[in-house]
Parts: structure tokens; C-alpha cells; sequence
């Protein structure tokens, strides 16, 4: 649960938030109050919280702390520039192919997530039969439970699971992401095992990496068709983004960024433990149909502003590698992830719904 005004004393030393004229701000319900209803809001926000912008005193609305530092994040109900009711705001740069979805809590997150899943996977067994839904690890599973909840139709036994990156343990460790998917969502839903791609057990990471490609390799087209370059097109993956700005189990400054040709890599010195993993290459990532990142709660705060709003050399952010063909990429964010996001002032920005 989102609580109010946290992480003011880390952003307010940071220079990204001095650099920015606005903030995220939402009103947020506590852990006693579950049925508050939640506006989320953009304010400006100045660096030293004492000036306005665009006409609005930037303390109106906000938690002006003793320090004379406006909070980002209130749940004061004052003025703003943009106050939206509805759970979720979308911001989307049609030129850059990318798509915001701005929540107020990480629960509005998930059910954005489950409705994301659903309708791309409505779409794919229209279209084809079945529907490859390719899973992280990390914070991602727990958010797979909103599925559970999902009030429309789900043909799960359409789903081909996939893991975008897997840790070399057995699937009963605590640190694979199988076991979390399973714990989240897998084991509460019809999806026949013979349709969730694990790792190989037992194995050196080399052989795993092997494994899991062939496994990819050997299903037919019909469920997992190749792009022009040979690459398979997976209909939608759901991606974490870690704080150095990895995603998968491909790491800042890393050659395994550079793979043109395999599918999937071993990865035997992560950086996070553990350090033997397996992971699909970027070629792969950026053929899918869509990708979803989901960043949500204050930790994800620095990444995410670093990610989407600072150009990084090549390699220092994985996470801005991220560039699928379709075009289909969505980031979703809670009011404590964007917190440190400029969103206002970004170029051509059109946002939905409306100011108010
Ligand atoms: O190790 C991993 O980290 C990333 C990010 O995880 P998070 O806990 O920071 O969200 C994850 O996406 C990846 O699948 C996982 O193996």
C-alpha cells in the first residue's frame, strides 16, 4: 500500500528533481481505509517547493514539509494542474511508440495488468489459437494475481507460458521465477503443464540455455511464428525493470546486449544472484507483439525516471533497449514509481483522460 509523502528526503536531493517543473502527485487511501477513492494529479513541482509554475503555487495540494520541500506525493486534495479521478491516467509519445499507463495504486496497476492480458490474449486466439505469454521474475509474479480476480472470459488453456529469463536452481527454490509464477498465478488456472516452458533442472547453464532455445525452436509456427530476420514473435511480454536498469538477466555493460543471433543466452556472473541464469536476447524482446514493463512502488522510482527520461550512453540502461518493432510498448507505473517523472513537459505528450 501506498503511504503518503515517502521518499521526500531521497528525491529532494536528487538533481532529476530539481531539473523538473512538475510532479506526480496522488491522493492515496491508507491501509485502514481500503474504499477511499484516489485522484491522481500532476503538480508542479520547483525544486525549492516555494515558486509557482504555470500559475499554480507548487505547495497547493502538496505536503510542504518543514524543510520548505514540497512533497511529490500527497494526498492533499489542493489545486493542480491535471486532477484525474479514475484510477489510472495514460500519457502516450505516438512518436517514440510508447505508452504510459499512470496508476495510483499498484492494485489499479494489476488490474490494468490482468485487463492488458486478457485482451491480448482475446486477440491471439482469435487470430491464431493460442497465446504465448512470456513471464519475468522478481517483483513481476506478484502482481499476476490481479488475473485471479479478472471479471471477463479467460481461455487459459490456450496460454503457452514462457519465462523471459530463469534462474539456474530447481523449480522448488525460493529463487526461481517459476516457482513465483506458480505461487502467483499457475498453480489457480487451468493452463495445461505441458504448456509452461521451465528450465531444464540439473543442468550447467550452458546445456539449460541450449534447452530452452530448442524447446522455442520446436514449437510449430502456428503458435509461435518467426519474424522477417527468424526471431519468434511472442504475443506479449510482461517485463521488471531491476535498479541498474536490467531487464530479463541482461545486465548494464554487458556483451550478452549485443547478441544478434541466439534466442536465448546462458548467463553465468549476474551481477544479482544468482549469478547462473538463462535469458532471451533483445532481438527476441523487440520481436514480440507487445511489451508490458510493470514498475511500481518508490523503489522503482530513480530507474524509472532514468529510463525514460535520460538518454544513457549505449548499454549503461538494458531497459531502453527495449524497443519492440510493433511499436507496442506500454511502462505501467504507480504514483510512487513516476514520482521523480517530469511527465508535463515531455515532448508531444497527449493524455487521456482529459484535465479536469
Ligand atoms: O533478477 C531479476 O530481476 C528483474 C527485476 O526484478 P525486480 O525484483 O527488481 O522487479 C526481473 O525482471 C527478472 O526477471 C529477474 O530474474
Amino acid at each position: 500500500m501506498l503511504r503518503q509523502g515517502h521518499k521526500l528526503q531521497s528525491s529532494r536531493g536528487k538533481s532529476t528533481s530539481s531539473q523538473s517543473k512538475f510532479s506526480v502527485r496522488c491522493n492515496v487511501a491508507s491501509e485502514s481505509a481500503p474504499d477511499t477513492k484516489y485522484t491522481i494529479n500532476i503538480i508542479p513541482k520547483n525544486g525549492d517547493g516555494k515558486h509557482s509554475v504555470n500559475g499554480v503555487p507548487s505547495v497547493m495540494g502538496a505536503h510542504l514539509m518543514a524543510s520548505g520541500f514540497v512533497a511529490p506525493v500527497s494526498t492533499s486534495t489542493g489545486a493542480g494542474l491535471n486532477v484525474y479521478p479514475p484510477e489510472v491516467a495514460y500519457y502516450s509519445k505516438p512518436g517514440e511508440g510508447l505508452n504510459v499507463m499512470l496508476h495510483a495504486t499498484a492494485a489499479a496497476a494489476g488490474s490494468s495488468l490482468a485487463k492488458i492480458v486478457a485482451e491480448a490474449s482475446d486477440a491471439a486466439i482469435k487470430a491464431k489459437g493460442s497465446f504465448t505469454l512470456v513471464l519475468s521474475g522478481g517483483s513481476l509474479p506478484s502482481s499476476l494475481s490481479s488475473l485471479l480476480t479478472y471479471k471477463g472470459n479467460i481461455q487459459w488453456d490456450k496460454f503457452y507460458i514462457f519465462f523471459v529469463d530463469e534462474r539456474n536452481v530447481p523449480h522448488s527454490s525460493d529463487d526461481s521465477n517459476l516457482k513465483a509464477a506458480r505461487e502467483a498465478l499457475l498453480s489457480k488456472v487451468p493452463i495445461p503443464a505441458t504448456q509452461v516452458f521451465g528450465i531444464l533442472e540439473g543442468q550447467g547453464v550452458r546445456e539449460a540455455a541450449v534447452h530452452y532455445e530448442g524447446q522455442l525452436v520446436g514449437l510449430p509456427t502456428s503458435v509461435l511464428p518467426r519474424n522477417a530476420q527468424g526471431f519468434p514473435v511472442f504475443d506479449l511480454i510482461l517485463l521488471g525493470v531491476g535498479p541498474d536498469g536490467h531487464v530479463a538477466s541482461l545486465f548494464p555493460h554487458r556483451s550478452s546486449l549485443t547478441e544478434t543471433k541466439r534466442w536465448v543466452l546462458p548467463i553465468d556472473n549476474s551481477p544479482k544472484p544468482p549469478p547462473e541464469r538463462i535469458t532471451f536476447t533483445l532481438p527476441v524482446i523487440n520481436a514480440a507483439k507487445e511489451v508490458a514493463f510493470v514498475a511500481l512502488g518508490a523503489g522503482k522510482a530513480e530507474v524509472v525516471q532514468r529510463t525514460l527520461e535520460v538518454q544513457a550512453l549505449p548499454g549503461a540502461l538494458p531497459a531502453q533497449l527495449v524497443r519492440p518493432e510493433s511499436g507496442k510498448l506500454r511502462w505501467l507505473l504507480d504514483v510512487s514509481s513516476a514520482q521523480n517523472l517530469d511527465i508535463a513537459n515531455w515532448d508531444d505528450v497527449k493524455q487521456f483522460p482529459r484535465s479536469q
